[in-house]
C-alpha cells in the first residue's frame, strides 16, 4: 500500500513508522528542523509498544514530488488542516482515501470542503505523543489506537484495507458502527481536558483528586455533551460517564497534547476544542458558559511562544 503521511509529527511519525517498519510503502511529510532530522538520522520511535529506528524513511516536504497513493493520512494540527488540505492535491489519485485524526470535530467537514467529502474518512485518535526532539517521537503509554470510518457509515474495503494494514503493524486500528459518535465521545472528554490541563499547567492526576475542580471537569464535560445532544440527535446516552471510565483509570502524569504545545511554545488548538463547543452551542442556542470561560482564557496563549510569566522571577 502507497501511503503518504502528511504532517509527520508525534501521530503521524508514530503510526507511518509502524507501517513502514511492517513494510508498506511510507513517505514522511515534514518540515523544518524535523525534517532535516528525518532525511538525516532517520525516525525514532520510543515507545512502550517497542522502540523503532528507521534510518532510511523516505521524508520530504514537497508532495509534488510523491505523487498519487493509496492513503493519505492527514496528521496536522487542527489549524494546519486548510493550508495542509490544499498542499496534498499532488498526493491525490482517483481512488485515494484521506484520513484525519484531529482532535474536535470539525477537521474532517473543513478538509472534505476543500478536497471533497468522498475522499475523507473521519479518524480519531487515543495515544499520547509529542515530538520530543526533532526526529524523534516520544509515544508514553501503551494505546495507540486510530478508530476511523466512513462518515456514512458503510464498511468499505478501503477502510477494511487500511485497518488490516495498521494491524499487521502492530498497532491498534478500529473500525466504529458510527464514526461521527466516536468523534463526539471523545470531544466530550478532550475539549475539557485540553483547556483544564493547559490552564492550570497540571496533570490530569490533582484536577481529578482534588473535589472542586474534578466537579468542574464533569460539569464542562456536561456542557459538551448537551451540545452534542443538539449537533447529533442520535448520540448515545451516558457519554460522560463512559469516558470517565477511561480518565480514571489514565496515569496520574496524563495531560492533553495542549499542554505539550504551550511547554513547546507551539500554538494551541483551542478554537477547535473549548472554541468549538463555545461556536457549536451558540450555532444551536445551548450555553457553554464553562467552556466560553477556558476558551476566552486560553486566548492569549494561543498563538505560541508563551509570554514571560510576571513571577518568573
Ligand atoms: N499528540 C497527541 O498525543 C495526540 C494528538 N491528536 C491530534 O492529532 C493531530 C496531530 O497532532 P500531533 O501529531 O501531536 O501534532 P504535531 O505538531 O506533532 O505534528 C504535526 C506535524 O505536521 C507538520 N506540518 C503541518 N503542516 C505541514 C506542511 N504543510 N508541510 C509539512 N509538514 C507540515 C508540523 O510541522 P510544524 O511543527 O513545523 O508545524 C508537525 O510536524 C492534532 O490535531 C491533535 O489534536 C490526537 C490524539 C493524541
Ligand atoms: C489525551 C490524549 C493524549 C489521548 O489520546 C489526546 O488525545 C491529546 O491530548 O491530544
Amino acid at each position: 500500500m502507497k501511503i503518504a503521511v502528511m504532517g509527520a509529527g508525534a501521530l503521524g511519525g508514530y503510526f507511518g513508522g509502524r507501517l513502514a517498519a511492517a513494510g508498506q510503502e511510507v513517505t514522511l511529510i515534514a518540515r523544518g528542523a524535523h525534517l532535516a532530522a528525518l532525511r538525516a538520522r532517520g525516525l525514532k520511535i520510543l515507545s512502550p509498544r517497542g522502540n523503532l529506528h528507521l534510518p532510511a524513511i523516505p521524508a520530504t516536504d514537497d508532495p509534488g514530488a510523491v505523487g498519487p497513493v493509496d492513503v493519505i493520512m492527514f496528521m496536522v494540527k487542527n489549524y494546519d488542516v486548510e493550508s495542509g488540505a490544499r498542499a496534498i492535491a499532488p498526493m491525490l489519485g482517483p481512488q485515494t482515501m484521506v484520513v484525519t485524526c484531529q482532535n474536535g470535530v470539525s477537521a474532517h467537514e473543513r478538509l472534505g470542503a476543500i478536497i471533497g467529502a468522498r475522499r475523507v474518512v473521519p479518524g480519531v485518535a487515543r495515544i499520547p505523543a509529542h515530538v520530543a526532539e526533532p526526529g524523534v517521537i516520544d509515544h508514553s503509554a501503551m494505546w495507540d489506537r486510530l478508530t476511523f470510518g466512513e462518515a456514512d457509515g458503510r464498511v468499505t474495503a478501503r477502510v477494511e484495507g487500511f485497518r488490516d494494514a495498521i494491524l499487521a503493524a502492530g498497532a491498534t486500528a478500529v473500525l466504529p458502527d458510527n464514526i461521527l459518535h466516536d468523534l463526539w465521545k471523545k470531544f466530550i472528554s478532550q475539549a475539557t481536558l485540553a483547556s483544564m490541563t493547559t490552564l492550570t499547567r497540571l496533570d490530569l492526576g490533582p484536577l481529578r483528586a482534588n473535589p472542586d475542580s474534578r466537579a468542574l471537569f464533569v460539569a464542562a464535560m456536561e456542557e459538551t455533551e448537551r451540545v452534542g445532544r443538539a449537533v447529533v440527535h442520535d448520540l448515545p446516552g451516558g457519554l460522560v460517564q463512559k469516558e470517565w471510565e477511561i480518565l480514571d483509570t489514565l496515569p496520574d502524569t496524563m495531560h492533553a497534547s495542549m499542554l505539550d504545545d504551550l511547554n513547546a511554545g507551539k500554538r494551541l488548538e483551542v478554537d477547535y476544542l473549548s472554541g468549538d463547543v463555545v461556536r457549536l452551542g451558540r450555532k444551536h442556542g445551548v450555553p457553554t458558559p464553562i467552556h466560553n470561560v477556558l476558551w476566552a482564557a486560553l486566548q492569549p496563549l494561543k498563538d505560541g511562544a508563551p509570554p514571560r510569566l510576571a513571577n518568573a522571577d
